[in-house]
């Protein structure tokens, strides 16, 4: 556990804004992260299962295990590691909406498994546990630049020898990238990642792809895999975009018309990026041992 205060404030900015807003874009499972189309045909509520079993088939879950689901949003991941690996979840997240969806789902499923489901309105930094296995996904961006070092530090500490943890993050590339692919990037470009940073989620940060490596092999872990999702992320953001326009009457009844503005040009413009290949959003496979 470290002395730093989690920064509730900033992320529920962003997840507390409207449980029903949100439903009206993303899939069933209320999953609000890259999904992984596997086959071309899979709706997007397939593909964010597909995600979900590739992300927990990295970590060699056994019934019975502890898994620890950093930002577990509304619950999509720990719900789907109770059913098929028969494991015990604790999910953190530091929204309070999501923490009210997701507890008495995860508390059903514990009593309809016998497992044990535990969500908390925490954040990693609170942390005091040990767990068996580690998921992060889509959660790393909020937990900014100077508290990496503690992060892999804690998700060490927390896990057992043979310890894994799955991190799934967006990545940001740099100029020398860029030089390299003559990707002509621009002011735009870089004003758009601001605009993300500021008005949608604020206080967030994207790693390069090497600030992960190293503070997981600073850590102690050995990064077993990384596997980049890119144009998966792009094609995600299409759907959700092509729902929210579908909604847009009920959308701009919950959350106004700004906010509603404000997500067209979210959504498309980070898929945007995505083809651009300004970022990439990667699954970093991170073994003790
Ligand atoms: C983009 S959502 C992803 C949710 C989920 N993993 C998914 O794929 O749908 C990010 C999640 O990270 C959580 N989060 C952000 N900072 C956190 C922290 N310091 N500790 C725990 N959770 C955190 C948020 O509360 C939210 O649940």
């Amino acid at each position: 556990m470290t002395t730093e205060t989690p920064f509730f404030e900033d992320v529920q900015a962003h997840y507390d804004l409207s449980d029903d807003f949100f439903a009206l874009f993303l899939d069933e499972s209320r999953t609000y992260s890259c999904a992984y189309f596997e086959k071309e045909d899979y709706s997007l509520n397939e593909a964010q299962i597909a995600k979900i079993d590739l992300s927990l088939g990295k970590l060699g879950l056994e019934p019975g295990m502890t898994l620890l689901d950093v930002g577990c949003g509304w619950g999509a991941t720990a719900l789907r590691a109770m059913e098929k690996y028969g494991v015990n979840v604790i999910g953190l997240t530091l929204s309070k909406n999501q923490y009210g969806h997701v507890k008495k789902l995860v508390e059903d499923k514990a009593a309809e498994t016998g497992l044990s489901g535990d969500i908390r309105l925490q954040g990693w930094e609170e942390f005091d546990g040990k767990v068996d296995r580690i998921v992060s996904i889509g959660a790393f961006e909020h937990f900014r630049f100077e508290r990496h070092k503690q992060f892999f530090d804690f998700a060490y500490n927390a896990l057992p020898d043979d310890g894994k943890m799955l991190l799934h993050t967006i990545t940001a590339y740099g100029l020398s990238h860029h030089h390299e692919t003559g990707n002509k990037i621009g002011k735009d470009d870089f004003a758009f990642l601001r605009f993300i940073a500021t008005e949608i989620f604020p206080g967030g940060q994207l790693p390069l792809p090497k600030q992960v490596t190293d503070g997981a092999t600073n850590a102690g872990f050995t990064v077993e895999k990384i596997q980049p999702l890119q144009l998966h992320y792009a094609r995600t953001l299409d759907a959700w975009s092509k729902a929210l326009g579908e909604n847009r009457d009920k959308a701009i009844e919950l959350c106004g018309r700004a906010n509603y503005n404000t997500y067209v040009k979210y959504l498309s413009g980070c898929a945007a990026s995505f083809r651009k290949d300004m970022i990439d959003v990667m699954q970093f496979t991170c073994v003790k041992g």
